[in-house]
């Protein structure tokens, strides 16, 4: 299949997942002219007549479906040229595989294309402009990919990593939460530069631990998309932190949020990660430690300032 072969033809896209982004997706898609059809489990399609003669099939699944779904699809006859994308942000608790990761095992024949970048959903439904990034190991997937996606006001990129693009896009909700803590406690301008920085370098540590690229996460899908949740009140998983800081339950501030707080999961899953390749996570960790209820979000600010002192790098 070449980039070629696509690049004027109107595709068959078939999105899984009806939620906050699946739509955002749908619509860009659906506006340069490809032919989609969503599904979701509250949905009249079956998830069958959606699949049906899909030369793209792009998930935008919660984490805690992804695998359930995969395997829903995988009882379907799909043409082997047939690309997958995953625009899911999370890790599956029982593995601590990323999306891609899943989709790749059930489909071990096809190309699998993540898809990542700094895009609160509510600002792609408003048309406001954005950019993202498509990875693959195959090249010409992730450029299909793009061509599907690209317009005047979303700007798509390749990028050969496809994992430190997904890491990025899942790594940073956890920063997010702690930056809607910082914010929630008013704790200034400064604070919040410095959990920003050092959640980036957080971020790039586990990410090389796990084989990705470091340069991937000073690109859109790393820096640029924890720069968009972590001062962005759209963000849900900002808003988590900042209504913890607030003095609210995590049961009700789950409770009360619209969609997915995908960094509350991820969290979990990157403490049980991290311990057992010991890799050093001091925010990931005081966030774990809020979201247990073992600490305050003040104790959880103590505890990193107070942390012993040591060089920025160990170069
Ligand atoms: N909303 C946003 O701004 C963005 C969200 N994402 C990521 O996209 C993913 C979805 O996010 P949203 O659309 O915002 O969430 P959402 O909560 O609005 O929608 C989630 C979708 O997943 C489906 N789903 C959940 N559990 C399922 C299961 N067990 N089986 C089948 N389907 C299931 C829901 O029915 C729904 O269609 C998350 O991983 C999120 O991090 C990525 C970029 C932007
Ligand atoms: O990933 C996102 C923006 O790029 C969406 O962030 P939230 O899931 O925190 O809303």
């Amino acid at each position: 299949m070449s980039e070629q072969m696509y690049s004027n033809s109107k595709l068959s896209v078939a999105i899984l997942g009806a939620g906050a982004w699946g739509a955002s997706l749908a619509n860009l898609a659906t506006a340069n002219g490809h032919q989609v059809r969503v599904w979701s489990r509250q949905g009249s399609q079956t998830i069958q007549a959606v699949l049906k003669d899909a030369q793209i099939v792009l998930s935008a699944i919660s984490m805690i479906g992804v695998r359930d779904v995969a395997s829903q699809v995988q009882s379907f006859t799909l043409s082997p040229e047939t690309i997958f994308v995953t625009a899911t942000k999370g890790l599956d608790p029982q593995t601590t595989c990323t999306p891609s990761q899943i989709w790749q095992t059930v489909f071990p024949n096809h190309a699998v294309v993540v898809l990542s970048g700094p895009n609160l959903s509510k600002e792609i439904q408003m048309e406001l402009p954005a950019a993202t990034v498509v990875a693959s190991n195959i090249p010409t997937a992730a450029e299909i990919v793009q061509l599907v996606f690209s317009s005047g006001r979303f700007r798509v990129y390749t990028n050969p990593d496809p994992l430190g693009v997904e890491l990025g896009g899942t790594l940073k909700n956890v920063i997010a939460i702690a930056a809607g803590v910082c914010d929630g406690l008013q704790l200034g301008t400064n604070a919040k530069a410095a959990l920003v920085t050092r959640g980036l370098t957080e971020m790039v540590r586990i990410g090389n631990n796990w084989g990705a690229k470091t340069e991937t996460f000073y690109g859109l899908s790393g820096l640029g998309d924890l720069l968009a949740t972590c001062n962005s009140p759209l963000s849900r998983n900002y808003q988590v932190g900042y209504q913890l800081a607030g003095g609210k339950s995590l049961t009700e501030t789950l409770a009360n949020l619209q969609g997915t707080a995908e960094g509350v999961n991820t969290c979990q899953v990157l403490m049980q990660r991290a311990k057992q390749q010991n890799i050093p996570v001091p925010i990931t960790e005081q966030v774990y430690r809020l979201l247990q209820g073992e600490i305050t979000p003040r104790q959880a600010l103590d505890e990193l300032m107070l942390r012993d002192i040591k060089p920025e790098y160990n170069y």
